[in-house]
C-alpha cells in the first residue's frame, strides 16, 4: 500500500487504481477543495537501475512534464516526492490507454485511426520543435480523454525522453574549429537517437491501429523481433488490411523505413495525402482547441465590445 506525503493527503483523497504501468501505477484521486477527479501517477525511484540515473532521469522527466504545453500532451497539475517515490498529479483521461482499444485483435475504423494518428503527429511535432524526443511511443503511452470513439488523445510517459543537447554541439561549433577532433563533426557526435526514431514508432502505432496486430512480433518460425525490425520486414495480412485505403498503407510504408534519412519525417507525414481530409482536420481542431464555454455563452448574449464600458472581465 502506497503511503502518500502528508501535504499530498491534505490536498487529495486517493481512491482506487486505474491503470498499471511498468514503472509504477496510476490512481484515481479527488481534490478535496473542489471534488475534481484527477489521476496520480506513482513512480518508484527504486525502479531505476542505479540511484544516479534514477534521480537525473526522473528530474529530466519532471522538467519535461512541467515545460510541455500542447492539447495532445498530458498536463501535470501537481507534483510531490518522498525519498523513494514521485507522485505526479495529472488530468484524468477517462478513455484510458489506447492499448485497450486495439488489443482486441482487430484494428480501429480507419477514420478513427486517422483522427488519433493526426493528434499523435501534432503532439510529436510539438515535442521535436521544443528539442524533445519521446523515444517510447507505444499504445500504453497514448491516453484517450473519453470513452467516445472520436476523442482527444494525449501522449504521456517521458521516462525515455531525451532533450536534444543541440545547444552544446552548436556552442562547440561556434568556437574556432581548428582544435576540434574529427568525430565532433562526423555522425559519431550525433549517433543514437534522432527525432526520426519517433516517426518509426508512430509507424508501428499506426500499423497496430489499422491492422489490429503488430508489424514485428515474436513467432517461433520467424527471425527475432530485433532482426525483423533491423530488416524492416513486416507483412500486411490481406484479410486484416482489405478494407484499408491505399493512402493509409502508403503512410505506414513510408514511416517503417529502416534508413532514418529516408524515413518520412513528422513534418512530411503531416503533409501526406491521407491526412488532407478536411472533415478529420476540423474534428481534430475542435477537440484540440474547443471553443471556450464562456466564449460561446458570451457569443449568445452579445460580447461587450472594446469601446463599450465593459466590466473588464
Ligand atoms: C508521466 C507518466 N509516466 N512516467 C514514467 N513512467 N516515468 C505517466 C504514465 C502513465 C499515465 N497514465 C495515466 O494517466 C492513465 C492511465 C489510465 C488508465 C485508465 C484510466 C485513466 N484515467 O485517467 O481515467 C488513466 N490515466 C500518466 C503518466
Amino acid at each position: 500500500q502506497t503511503i502518500f506525503p502528508k501535504e499530498f493527503q491534505e490536498k487529495y483523497l486517493v481512491s482506487r487504481g486505474i491503470g498499471t504501468g511498468v514503472c509504477g501505477e496510476v490512481k484515481l484521486a479527488f481534490e478535496r477543495a473542489t471534488c475534481k477527479k484527477v489521476a496520480v501517477k506513482i513512480i518508484n525511484k527504486k525502479n531505476f537501475p542505479s540511484v544516479g540515473t534514477a534521480t537525473r532521469n526522473a528530474e529530466r522527466e519532471i522538467e519535461i512534464l512541467r515545460r510541455i504545453d500542447h492539447p495532445c500532451l498530458i498536463k501535470t497539475e501537481d507534483f510531490y516526492q518522498t525519498e523513494d517515490t514521485y507522485y505526479i498529479v495529472l488530468e484524468l483521461m477517462e478513455g484510458g490507454e489506447l492499448f485497450n482499444r486495439v488489443k482486441a485483435g482487430h484494428g480501429l475504423d480507419e477514420a478513427v485511426a486517422k483522427l488519433y494518428f493526426y493528434q499523435m503527429l501534432m503532439a510529436v511535432e510539438y515535442l521535436h520543435r521544443n528539442g524533445i524526443i519521446h523515444r517510447d511511443l507505444k499504445p500504453e503511452n497514448i491516453l484517450l480523454a473519453s470513452q467516445a470513439k472520436t476523442c482527444l488523445i494525449k501522449v504521456t510517459d517521458f521516462n525515455q525522453s531525451k532533450i536534444l543537447e543541440g545547444e552544446t554541439l552548436s556552442r562547440t561549433l561556434c568556437g574556432t574549429p581548428s582544435y576540434l577532433a574529427p568525430e565532433v563533426f562526423t555522425h559519431a557526435a550525433t549517433t543514437g537517437y534522432g527525432p526520426a526514431v519517433d516517426a518509426w514508432s508512430l509507424g508501428v502505432l499506426l500499423f497496430v491501429c489499422l491492422g489490429g496486430y503488430a508489424p514485428f512480433y515474436e513467432h517461433p518460425s520467424r527471425p527475432s523481433v530485433q532482426e525483423q525490425i533491423i530488416q524492416g520486414e513486416f507483412t500486411m495480412v490481406p484479410s486484416k488490411w482489405k478494407g484499408i485505403s491505399d493512402q493509409a498503407k502508403d503512410m505506414v510504408r513510408k514511416l517503417l523505413v529502416v534508413d532514418p534519412s529516408l524515413r518520412l519525417s513528422i513534418t512530411s507525414a503531416l503533409k501526406h495525402p491521407w491526412l488532407q481530409d478536411p472533415a478529420m482536420l476540423a474534428q481534430a481542431n475542435k477537440l484540440m482547441y474547443p471553443p471556450e464555454d464562456s466564449d460561446t455563452e458570451l457569443a449568445h448574449n452579445k460580447r461587450p465590445r472594446e469601446d463599450e464600458e465593459g466590466d473588464g472581465n
